[in-house]
Parts: structure tokens; C-alpha cells; sequence
């Protein structure tokens, strides 16, 4: 009761009775209802309830002097508002909220986009949409890949790509010209190239010209590029330019899966992964090349809102020592960083491929793990990192919801 009466104070009310009878009628509009509570403001909209912080209101006013909605900046000056400010006055209509502060500015919020800007709405959506896969469910998907010429003049094409990209962590792109060059060209397409220590264009074969396993025959269990940068590069193209001789087929995991599986199996294990840091480290000391990198991180990455993965870092070549946890949780990672590894190592889940001359793969970095067999013969790789963030910008250029 004394929650409810401070809650109706802002509303003006003169008398104990005239407060309680606000109270019960303070829905105003068939679709809203709300209630100035002591330290928030409580809105049932479209069958969700949401709280909303009082400073958290007054500084997302989207009136012309608070917010300019030519450049899409905030004008008011957050430092200015009074931490214990309350409105003195509220109404709705229809599809807005109205709050007026103490100093007698008002403010309208349009419900749909306090829904949408919820904590609680938030919390039950996901930031990305995706489809988590094995390799059965992406084999039975049949996942289109784009043709060169269309995915180069059309941007429906385009658009489609980037949307198979963003759900499944992976997209081809068919018929490119076999040069470097031309898959510039395509990566230029999506993205800005991000240059690396390893150069902006790769084009590598096994000569172990780096200090690095990349650059050998050998096999590669599945892992995440550059996890040893404090950001890992967002996506990685990949072009077999030429290969004469065997083995040598591409493994491709997603990793949200497994993560998905540990979360759903055994919480704490998830925990573990999402919240140990772990360190990376790349040492290359050779007379050419003298590079050290080093990246501190969990194994996943997740938004602590709602748990969603949005990053996975696994390379167990370039783990470095691990010396940030004490040693019984140490122990517990163990076990968790083995039930993610058996997930990721589970045939189920390895999708083979064998890359070809034409065939360029765009791989998410953040999410799909890689991997090589082991050849023989000459095999020509070449490709490029690009960066996330611009990678997000054309989708999102092209009306996806990302
Ligand atoms: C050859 N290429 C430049 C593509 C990658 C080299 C990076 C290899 C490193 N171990 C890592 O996993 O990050
Ligand atoms: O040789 C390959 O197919 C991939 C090697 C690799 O993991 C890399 O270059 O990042
Ligand atoms: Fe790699």
C-alpha cells in the first residue's frame, strides 16, 4: 500500500481517496495501462509488462531541444538530469505516453517503441535470428549460394547472401574468376577487407613460409580464427585457387550449436565458458616476420541479458597458459571446455566440403569453426579477413533486420 500511494503522488492527487481512485483507473486506453511506481514506471502494453527507470525516461526524451533527429544524436546532456527526478504529471492516449518533469517539459514516448526498447522486450528476443546446425540440418536446408554475376550487379542477391551469412554462418559464392583478384573483388563486395599481420589479400600454400600450422599439410581441428585479437576478425573468406593432389576437404562446425547443446545439457558448464577469461597468443618469430598477439576473452561470449552466444573464440593451438583462474575452477573449465570440445568434435556435427576453384566461402568467424584435412600436392589458398561491423552495415543498407 505505501508502494501505491508514493507511486500516485507524481499524479497530483489532493486526497487519500481521489489517490486510490486514480489508481484503480489508470488505464487509459484499452491497449495500455500504467502506473508511476516509487522508483519506476510500470507499462502493460501489447501482453507485456515493463518497467521503466524514471533518469532512463528523461534521458531518452526524443523531443526536437533533447534529441536531434537530423544526425540521430542525443542534445540533452545526461549529466543535467536530477538523479531522483519523477514526472509530475502523465497521460496516454491511443499509441503515446506523456510525461511531464518538474521543470515542466513533456515528453511523448510512442508505446510500440517503448515495447520494442524494453529491458523486458529485449529479453525475450534475440539479437540475431540464426539456425543452429548439424551437419544434416544445413545439408537438408539446401542453402542456395549466390552466382558471381548476380551477386556482383543485383542487390536482391546481394541481400539474400548476407541473409543465408547471418543464419547460418556461413555462404558460398559459385563461378568467381580463380584469381586473388576477383576474390577481392566479392569480399569488397560485402565488406571492407580488415588487414591483418598476415596482409590484407592472403594468398598462401604449404611452404611454411609463417610460423604457423595454417601453412603446412597437415590436418586442422576445427577451430576460430585469431582468437589471440582482442577482437577476432569478424569473417573469413576463403578461395582454393588451385589443388593437385588429396585430401585437403574443408570442416566446418557451427559452433552455436555445441554451445547450445552444453547450455541445454549442463548450465554450469555454460557458465564457465561464458564467463572464465581465457588468453590467446600468437608468437611468430621468424627473420621475416616478428609478431606478438595476444587476446583475453571467455571461450563464448554472450549478451548477459538474455544469454545469447554472439562470439565463440576456440583455438586450442593458440590457447595460451592459462593463469587468470584459480585452480579448482580450473579444474571445472576442464571439464566444461571438454564437453564443448566433444560437441564440436561429434561427426553429426562436421559438414565436409571440398572447396574449388570458383567457389569462394564466406565463413562468421564469430560462430562457425573451421578446419582442414590433412594433403598431398600443391594447394593454393587465397582470401582476406573482413571486418564484422561493416559486414552488419551493408546488411542492414539492405533492409535486414540485424
Ligand atoms: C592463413 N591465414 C592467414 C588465413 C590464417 C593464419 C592464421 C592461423 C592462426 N593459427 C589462427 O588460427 O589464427
Ligand atoms: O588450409 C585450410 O583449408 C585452412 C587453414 C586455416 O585454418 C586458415 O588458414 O585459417
Ligand atoms: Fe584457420
Amino acid at each position: 500500500y505505501v508502494h501505491l500511494k508514493q507511486g500516485l503522488e507524481c499524479l497530483g492527487a489532493s486526497s487519500q481517496s481521489t489517490r486510490l481512485t486514480l489508481q484503480r483507473t489508470v488505464a487509459h486506453s484499452s491497449a495500455c495501462k500504467y502506473q508511476l511506481l516509487p522508483d519506476c514506471l510500470e507499462l502493460s502494453y501489447g501482453g507485456l509488462v515493463m518497467h521503466f527507470d524514471y533518469v532512463w525516461l528523461r534521458d531518452h526524451c526524443r523531443s526536437a531541444s533533447c534529441y536531434n533527429s537530423k544526425t540521430n544524436q542525443r542534445n540533452l546532456d545526461t549529466a543535467s538530469i536530477e538523479l531522483n527526478t519523477r514526472p509530475s504529471k502523465s497521460r496516454s492516449d491511443e499509441n503515446n505516453l506523456y510525461l511531464t518533469w518538474p521543470d515542466g517539459h513533456i515528453t511523448r514516448y510512442n508505446l510500440t517503441w517503448l515495447a520494442q526498447n524494453s529491458y523486458e522486450g529485449q529479453k525475450r528476443s534475440a539479437m540475431q535470428s540464426r539456425i543452429l546446425w548439424s551437419a544434416d540440418i544445413y545439408s537438408s536446408a539446401k542453402v542456395p549460394s549466390a552466382s558471381w554475376d548476380k551477386f556482383m550487379s543485383c542487390d536482391e542477391e546481394l541481400k539474400n547472401f548476407l541473409n543465408n551469412l547471418l543464419l547460418y554462418g556461413i555462404a558460398f559464392v559459385e563461378d568467381v574468376p580463380p584469381t586473388q583478384e576477383a576474390t577481392e573483388i566479392a569480399a569488397q563486395r560485402v565488406s571492407l577487407i580488415r588487414e591483418t599481420m598476415y596482409g590484407r589479400m592472403w594468398n598462401f600454400t604449404s611452404d611454411f613460409s609463417r610460423g604457423d600450422t595454417a601453412y603446412t599439410k597437415l590436418a586442422l581441428d576445427c577451430h576460430t580464427d585469431t582468437s589471440y585479437f582482442q577482437e577476432p576478425c569478424g569473417i573469413q573468406v576463403f578461395h582454393c585457387l588451385r589443388h593437385e593432389g588429396t585430401g585437403g576437404r574443408t570442416l566446418l562446425v557451427d559452433g552455436f550449436h555445441a554451445a547450445d547443446t552444453v547450455l541445454q545439457q549442463t548450465p554450469d558448464n555454460f557458465e564457465l565458458l561464458s564467463h572464465v577469461p581465457i588468453k590467446h597468443e600468437y608468437v611468430e618469430k621468424l627473420s621475416e616476420y616478428r609478431n606478438h598477439m595476444i587476446g583475453i576473452g571467455p571461450v563464448l561470449n554472450v549478451y548477459p541479458w538474455n544469454n545469447e552466444v554472439y562470439m565463440i573464440r576456440y583455438n586450442n593451438y593458440d590457447r595460451s597458459v592459462i593463469n587468470t583462474v584459480p585452480h579448482d575452477v580450473v579444474r571445472r573449465w576442464y571439464t566444461a571446455h571438454r564437453q564443448l570440445t566433444t560437441e564440436l568434435r561429434r561427426p553429426d556435427n562436421k559438414l565436409w566440403v571440398k572447396l574449388k576453384p570458383g567457389k569462394v566461402l564466406f565463413i562468421d568467424n564469430w560462430r562457425v569453426l573451421h578446419g582442414r584435412e590433412s594433403f598431398t600436392g600443391l594447394r593454393q589458398l587465397c582470401g582476406c579477413y573482413l571486418t564484422r561491423d561493416d559486414v552488419l552495415n551493408t546488411a542492414r543498407s539492405l533492409g535486414l533486420q540485424v
